[in-house]
């Protein structure tokens, strides 16, 4: 693929929910290993911006494209295919089951090995699901954890484990809608380093109120209001923006 060529675009997408206008028209381009951030007030449409690309919503006008393919109507599970990955504002795992399961349910689908799932579970190939498995719990700090039922879990680490099973899909895009989001300074100091840490050639569109984390992540950053995009830029540009500083900042952040 042309590196040069946008690996996403946005055009003129608006969504509607009957009377409510939340997008008017957005515009905008992703590039491959993009570092996106997504901010905006409460309601300004990031989440609905997010089920669009991800196809969970289609979009009331415009057109999305990826690797200069129309997917504006394509499934969310051939998105997901296409490499295509988003987490959950809310967190989206089956909570009695443990953390292993969880994961172990994501990484037969990805290494195709669910038929084998009842035939035998010390083939070759399942216990390269299971190395898989391990690999990834211990990266992202939950092998201890991981014969835990979710439910068990505190709400960090399940917001850590959503995290894990979209990079568990290997995407190409990842779109993380809120990833740290009712995490501890801790944690979230932890989960920033280790989503620094992932491949340079990984695309990662994020929505995040803690702007330590946008600014710790994203190159560039998207600002959503009253339905459009205000501004997009790299930080600079963005802290400089007057709007931005009267709108949505605020002068706390703006002195950090
Ligand atoms: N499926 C839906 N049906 C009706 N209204 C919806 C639907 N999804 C979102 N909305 C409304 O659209 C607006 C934008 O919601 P959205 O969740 O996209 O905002 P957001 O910028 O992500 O907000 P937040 O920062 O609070 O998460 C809100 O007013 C919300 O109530």
């Amino acid at each position: 693929m042309d590196v040069l060529k946008p690996l996403i675009k946005v055009e003129n997408v608006g969504k509607q929910f009957g009377g409510l206008k939340v997008l008017n028209s957005i515009s905008f381009e992703v590039k491959k290993g993009e570092r996106i951030g997504i901010i905006g007030p409460n309601g300004a449409g990031k989440t609905t911006l997010f089920n669009m690309i991800a196809g969970d919503l289609e979009p009331s006008h415009g057109e999305i494209y990826y690797k200069g393919q129309l997917i504006t109507n394509l499934p969310n599970f051939k998105r997901v295919r296409c490499g295509i990955v988003r987490t959950f504002q809310k967190n989206n795992l089956l909570t009695n089951l443990t953390v292993l399961d969880n994961l172990l349910l994501v990484l037969q689908q990805k290494m195709n090995v669910e038929k084998i799932w009842f035939k035998s579970r010390i083939s070759k190939k399942f216990l390269q699901v299971y190395e898989k498995a391990d690999e990834l719990l211990n990266t992202w700090g939950l092998f201890d954890r991981k014969d835990e039922a979710v439910k068990n879990l505190s709400y960090g680490e399940q917001r850590q484990l959503e995290i894990i099973l979209g990079i568990a899909r290997e995407p190409e895009v990842l779109l993380l809608d809120e990833p740290t989001a009712g995490m501890s300074n801790a944690e979230t100091k932890y989960i920033l380093r280790l989503l620094n840490e992932l491949s340079k050639e990984l695309t990662i569109l994020i929505i995040e109120h803690d702007m330590d984390v946008i600014f710790g992540l994203a190159d560039k950053i998207i600002v959503l209001y009253n339905g459009e995009v205000l501004i997009e830029g790299d930080r600079e540009t963005v802290l400089r923006d007057d709007r931005v500083r009267e709108i949505y900042l605020g002068e706390e952040v703006l002195h950090a």
